[in-house]
């Protein structure tokens, strides 16, 4: 992969040359002024200077002497530069202090060169605001984390971090009012230092919305704690109001609150950032416009306040209608708050495909860009290197490459494990947000091929065959390699469970094309690789039901879009082919499955048992059940496993006047388990809380047929 700056800067030309950089520079530079920062992290790159040498270095903003003969090649955007490397001078000049900044940053890269090229870089930010709001459901960053993205954010031209974590009670309801403890204090002062070495503006939000009172006491409280805040060192404030409900999503309340603080803080202050909001209708599909939310947002607002936005819906792209839509009513260009990769409602999944769907002509719309990341800190590197990417210069950001260089960016010596392993744990999964993302992309046309063929003709595609055994082979090799990976700790602990899960999909992958193989002509080779799928099919279900236990998308998915889906029809097809030779029965059942349901009622028999996590469902039956006398339904696990829950629905309110519930944990000896109203109405739940269990069984007692409506048959497992 060729050398390639980033982000992508506007104007970069080499002279097709360059020199080696001399061990004595003369340099020139106000060390006070403005460039102060730019001289600071020169000095991190740079052996001492000396008076006398013919190499001149000079650093300095626009206006300072140092640069003035310059003047006219330093762009006049906030945040630009000119950088120059000649065979007798380097020169960076910056429109401002933070352009001068990210001269240095952009010579630095140059400096990892063997050779320093000679060139000619007139660079500045297309966004004027780009980078992180770590304002996610779960579990928070951690201190060290926080401290290793605003070096990364500092390197890749990102100029804000919006802290907001959800779970953070300090930052949300209850605590907001309070101070943070003092041991929280020190380490949010810490954060607010290393963002301002990595020339990073350090926002933090609150999220009062919840419980807030439209009174002088909690505006007071506000300005309370933005006070104690701005003591720690923050320069740059942020109100939250979404996902909230109530007192608090008056707009014209919000409004005026905003307005105070701006007046009466941001303004008194003199040396704070702009304020920015984040609204209770944050995106188009939860809006009314008719209601006026917005409209009173982008009337009332004080002209410098900046407001969120996500686009369209919560999770989507950003493009030109997106933002015809909401700047023309905010009366300002909105500051996108772009959830990707966040992850917190698809938490099984990580997120490590290319950023790619935001359109490339909107770089004039936009106040800002920032990423609303995964809880994974360092697995976000990859979109959030993207993002910086787009964010700096739309109109020459490419998706796929800019990928290929984050992954590098992460994992230098690795990368090319890395991309195997990114490339197949892209997609998010079903979602109640409906977004999506490709997964697998190179590997699918073969994949279709050999599906296809495989399916529609009962032969295997060889070319594709062999492409994909070749991909299996590399997601186990790279698997293996990435988990003991030296490279990046931090990074390699957030992935471990999903790098297991990774090799397992490859290995069952491997297993199931040589079932294919030997379907039709080695009935030993087949039953054999049939029990290694088999196993395999159950190590993947103990990674998926150990790990990640959430209580929302609990468990570890990988290649769950094309790659294992695939796998799992292949698996199937072979077993039929298999089967149909040997007049044999194998289980062709592709995924593993500890809940086996059956039953003597015609109308039970055949409804399907659903596993998410560790909770199991019979699906319900909308049909009325003729359930025989002494008919029965039996749910048997592969193993005793213990209960936390059992909730039945048979649609009748005297149920356990009909149906005997009865668990055992031998199969022998059975214990009927009293049924206990829930809702008043048809819904049951059984006290199986801790009870080890084999079996459940079902059964009509009442001598004579019964109709019921089989409405839900659940249970959860401790
Ligand atoms: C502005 C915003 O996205 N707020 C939160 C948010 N809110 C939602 C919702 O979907 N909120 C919601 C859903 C249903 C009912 C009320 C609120 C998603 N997200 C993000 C992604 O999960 C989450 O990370 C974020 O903190």
């Amino acid at each position: 992969q060729e050398f390639h700056l980033q982000p992508t800067p506007q104007v970069y030309e080499t002279l097709q040359d360059s020199i080696v950089l001399p061990d004595a520079y003369r340099f020139s530079a106000d060390v006070e002024g403005a460039a102060s920062d730019a001289v600071r992290l020169l000095g991190t790159l740079l052996p001492d200077h000396q008076e006398k040498a013919d190499f001149r270095i000079t650093v300095g903003v626009k206006g300072d002497k140092a640069v003035r003969k310059y003047t006219r090649l330093i762009p006049s955007k906030a945040e630009g530069y000119y950088l120059k490397v000649g065979k007798n001078e380097i020169v960076i000049a910056g429109a401002d202090a933070r352009g001068a900044y990210y001269g240095v940053q952009t010579l630095a890269q140059l400096l990892t060169l063997p050779k320093l090229p000679l060139v000619e870089v007139t660079d500045y930010p297309d966004i004027p605001y780009r980078g992180v709001v770590e304002g996610f459901y779960g579990t928070p960053w951690s201190h060290e984390a926080r401290l290793c993205q605003l070096e990364f954010y500092g390197r890749n031209k990102m100029n804000v971090y919006l802290y907001g974590p959800k779970d953070d009670p300090y930052h949300s309801t209850p605590n907001w009012r309070k101070p943070y403890p003092e041991r929280e204090a020190a380490q949010l002062k810490e954060l607010v230092d290393k963002a301002k070495e990595n020339n990073v503006i350090f926002y933090w939000a609150i999220h009062p919305g919840q419980d807030i009172k439209w009174n002088d006491e909690d505006r007071q409280n506000l300005l309370n704690k933005f006070e104690k805040m701005y003591q720690l060192g923050v320069r740059g404030f942020a109100v939250f109001f979404d996902d909230i409900s109530g007192e608090g999503t008056k707009a014209d309340k919000q409004a005026d609150l905003l307005n105070y603080l701006d007046d009466h803080f941001v303004k008194v202050k003199g040396d704070v950032e702009p304020l920015i909001m984040c609204p209770t209708e944050y995106n188009k599909a939860w809006s009314n416009v008719k209601g006026g939310y917005l409209t009173t947002l982008g009337e009332k607002l004080n002209k410098g306040i900046q407001i969120m936005w996500t686009g369209n819906s919560v999770i989507a792209t950003i493009d030109r209608e997106t933002m015809d839509f909401i700047n023309p009513l905010l009366k300002r260009k909105a500051y996108i708050w772009w959830n990707f990769p966040v992850s917190d409602y698809v938490r099984d999944h990580l997120l490590m495909g290319p950023v790619y769907g935001n359109a490339l002509d909107i770089k004039d719309e936009m106040e800002g860009f920032v990423s609303n990341p995964m809880e994974h800190a360092e697995a976000s590197k990859i979109a959030l290197y993207s993002v910086a990417d787009y964010a700096w210069n739309l109109s020459d950001y490419d998706s796929d490459l800019s990928w290929k260089r984050a992954i590098k960016d992460l994992m230098p010596q690795h990368a090319a494990y890395l991309e195997t392993f990114a490339a197949h744990n892209s997609d998010l999964g079903a979602n109640g947000h409906r977004f999506r993302r490709e997964e697998s992309v190179a590997l699918q046309p073969a994949l279709e091929a050999l599906l296809s063929t495989y399916e529609k003709q009962h032969i295997i595609d060889e070319d594709a065959w062999r492409q994909v055994n070749e991909e299996c082979c590399k997601i186990v090799t790279a698997s293996d390699i990435l988990s003991v990976s030296q490279e990046n700790q931090p990074f390699i602990a957030e992935i471990t469970p999903w790098l297991m899960q990774f090799k397992l999909v490859g290995q069952y992958g491997e297993a199931v094309l040589q079932m294919m193989r030997w379907a039709v002509t080695d009935k030993t080779g087949f039953e054999t690789a049939y029990e290694h799928a088999k196993s395999l099919q159950l190590l993947m279900y103990k990674v998926d039901t150990s790990y990640n236990q959430n209580p929302y998308q609990p468990g570890i998915k990988s290649g769950s879009k094309v790659l294992l889906p695939t796998f799992y029809a292949l698996f199937e097809a072979s077993v039929g082919l298999y089967n149909q030779a040997y007049q044999a029965a194998l289980d062709t059942r592709a995924v593993y499955m500890p809940y086996t349901w059956n039953s003597d009622v015609p109308q039970l028999a055949a409804l399907p048992v659903l596993r998410k996590g560790k909770m199991g469902n019979v699906s319900p039956s909308n049909e009325v059940i003729r359930w025989q006398a002494g008919g029965e339904a039996l749910l048997m696990m592969d193993q005793m496993r213990t209960l936390k829950s059992l909730t039945v629905d048979l649609g009748i309110a005297d149920a356990p006047k009909f149906i005997r519930l009865e668990i055992t944990a031998d199969g022998q000896r059975w214990e009927a388990i009293p049924l206990q109203p829930v809702n008043g109405k048809t819904r049951f739940k059984a006290e199986v809380e801790g009870r080890n269990v084999q079996k459940i069984r079902l059964t009509n007692i009442t001598g004579q047929e019964q109709k019921v409506y089989f409405k839900q048959f659940g249970f959860e497992e401790k």
